[in-house]
């Protein structure tokens, strides 16, 4: 039977990246999403904003919610201190066995635990499961309607620390609005946006960063 985007944009980044270099398999991914199949993985000129923001907050806890092919989480892990706990949900699970693989072609899955399920029924479970006192660093990537159920539910949970910093990915394409509007207006929250474009297009999106205020 035919393959899915994701296992044949595994099988380039097997071809054509450098086995335990991240910075190839970004390469790599960028490269099949420009010239071969367009997916949605961050890209670079997000992925750019995404680097300047995790180093900036150099954060010992982090969790990503929506890893698809492990794009951002190569990103992200990259730039992470020794001994930091990433934690990436994935939905999926034919998107999880091939985040796994990509993962390991870039040579940092020692650095972040790739868990299947999802933010409804994982984030209650943080705190137990990974021993998560509270995150300070958290990419919102997932389904786009439960951005903002989840940072309420991270409030609940008491998984957020005043300085907590959240990154949300596609506030305008396919768009966040119910989410903007609460991070944007919430005393909670100091937010501020970052334009850019829908990734390997000219389509207009960006990346809304939102630091909690205790
Ligand atoms: O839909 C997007 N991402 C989410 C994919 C599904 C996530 C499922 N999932 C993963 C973890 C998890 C945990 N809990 C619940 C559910 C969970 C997305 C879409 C576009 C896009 C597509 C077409 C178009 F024409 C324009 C833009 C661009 C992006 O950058 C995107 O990120
Ligand atoms: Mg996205």
């Amino acid at each position: 039977t035919r393959s899915t985007r994701p296992q044949r944009m595994l099988k380039a980044v097997q071809k054509n990246a450098t086995k335990g270099n991240p910075e190839s398999v970004i390469s790599a991914i960028d490269y099949f999403c420009k010239h071969s199949e367009w997916a949605m993985n961050v890209g670079d000129e997000k992925g750019s904003i995404l680097d300047s923001v995790v180093t900036e907050v150099n954060p010992s806890t982090v969790l990503e919610l929506g890893t698809y092919c492990g794009y951002s989480t190569v990103r992200i892990a990259r730039l992470l201190s020794p001994g930091t706990k990433f934690i990436t949900l994935e939905f999926n699970p034919a998107n999880v066995t091939v985040a796994r693989q990509i993962i390991a072609h870039a040579g940092i899955q020692d650095k972040v635990t790739v868990v299947e399920g999802s933010s409804g029924d994982l984030i209650p479970q943080m705190k137990e499961r990974f021993g998560i006192t509270t995150f300070d660093f958290i990419f919102l990537d997932h389904w786009k309607d439960r951005y903002l159920p989840d940072i309420k539910l991270f409030e609940e949970c008491g998984l957020l620390r005043k300085g907590s910093v959240l990154l949300a990915d596609n506030v305008i394409c396919p768009g966040a609005p119910e989410y903007l509007e609460y991070v944007r207006n919430s005393p909670r929250y100091e937010s501020r946006y970052y334009p850019a474009h829908l990734e390997y297009t000219k389509v207009e999106d960006g990346l809304e960063k939102s630091v909690f205020l205790g």
